[in-house]
């Protein structure tokens, strides 16, 4: 078994990328042992601060901000970051090539009661003279040179995506290194598994909760087949056990904040994970175009996500 740093190199990325996908990761390995300490180490809990989003920080959403930060911004190849936990963009290395979004730990509503939580980072190449801005980001999912996520699950797990399909990778704790387990990645074109939280359904538009409704209507309703529900409340669990077997996932339009387009961020929730969908036979949209061709307007923007398998999205989307 190869391990990341091997599958890079006989890749066709380029070698400023590959430093930035080994930074990366390797700033992941260090929080997961965090993590792994948990309350031990007093990282549980809430900073005490709201986060440019208007939510709550957790300790860890703060913790692992400042460490992929700091570790990127020391690493030539990147020109800027940007974060969930930062209101701003931050420029690196005018000479770098890079730029990288980052959701430094998805899922934060577990972290108290230690279920799976992930990073999930996206990155562009863009090179440019001049200190790098927000524009600079602002472009389709499409362009993104590489996508992926770190799921701290019973494993700690890396699912990387270049442009050329998705492959998984597991940490291996004694090396410390992430080993590639399973390559080709491919989302069935049809399931009978979804995720949604139920709980908004209220607030759906009328489409989206006749749609659901078949799903729960199952054999004896219009889609004739029985549908299970799963929902980790952790978009990268979720994500997760679709490329493992299978699914559909959405977190709709609601209207709880009618002012939001969706809870979910395009720049480094959506795209990100729209690219690993896709590149393993899926499909991503919101309820009117595929993220990826999506022409961002803002680094903190929402969006409302429907992904997963490719028939089973039609479908959603044809209500
Ligand atoms: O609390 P809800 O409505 O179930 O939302 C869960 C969703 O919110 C998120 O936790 C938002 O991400 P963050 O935890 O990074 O803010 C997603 O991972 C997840 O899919
Ligand atoms: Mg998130
Ligand atoms: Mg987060």
């Amino acid at each position: 078994m190869q391990t990341l740093a091997q599958v890079l190199k006989a890749s066709n990325a380029p070698a400023a990328l590959q430093d930035v996908l080994t930074t990366t990761t390797n700033t992941c390995i260090d929080i997961c042992e965090a993590l792994h300490k948990g309350s031990l180490a007093g990282i549980l809990g809430v900073a005490g601060n709201e986060n440019v989003q208007g939510e709550e920080q957790k300790k860890l959403d703060v913790i692992s901000n400042d460490m992929l930060k700091s570790d990127l911004m020391n690493c030539p190849a990147v020109r800027a970051v940007a974060s969930e936990e930062e209101d701003d963009i931050v420029p690196a290395n005018t000479d770098g090539e890079y730029l990288i979004a980052f959701d430094p730990l998805d899922g934060s509503s577990n972290i108290d009661i230690n279920a799976m939580v992930g990073t999930i980072f996206s990155i562009y190449h863009d090179q440019s003279t001049q200190p790098a801005t927000e524009a600079d980001f602002l472009k389709p999912g499409s362009e993104q040179a590489a996508a992926g996520y770190v799921l701290y699950g019973p494993s700690c797990m890396l699912v990387l995506s270049t442009g050329e399909g998705v492959n998984m990778f597991t940490l291996d704790p004694e090396k410390g290194e992430f080993v590639e387990t399973q390559t080709g990645i491919a989302v069935a074109k049809d399931t009978q598994e979804f995720a949604i939280n139920m709980s908004n359904q209220r607030f759906w538009s009328s489409n989206m909760q006749s749609y659901v409704e078949d799903l729960v209507a199952g054999k004896e309703g219009p889609r004739e087949k029985n549908f299970n529900m799963r929902w980790v409340a952790a978009m990268v669990g979720d994500v997760h056990r679709i490329l493992c077997r299978g699914g559909i996932f959405m977190y709709p339009w609601d209207s709880k904040d009618p002012s939001k387009p969706g809870k979910l961020r395009l720049m480094y929730e959506a795209n990100p994970m729209a690219m690993l969908v896709e590149q393993s036979g899926g499909k991503a949209h919101t309820h009117t175009q595929r993220i990826l061709d999506i022409q961002p307007e803002g680094i903190h923007q929402r969006v409302p996500v429907i992904l997963g398998a490719a028939n089973e999205v039609d479908k959603c989307l044809s209500y």
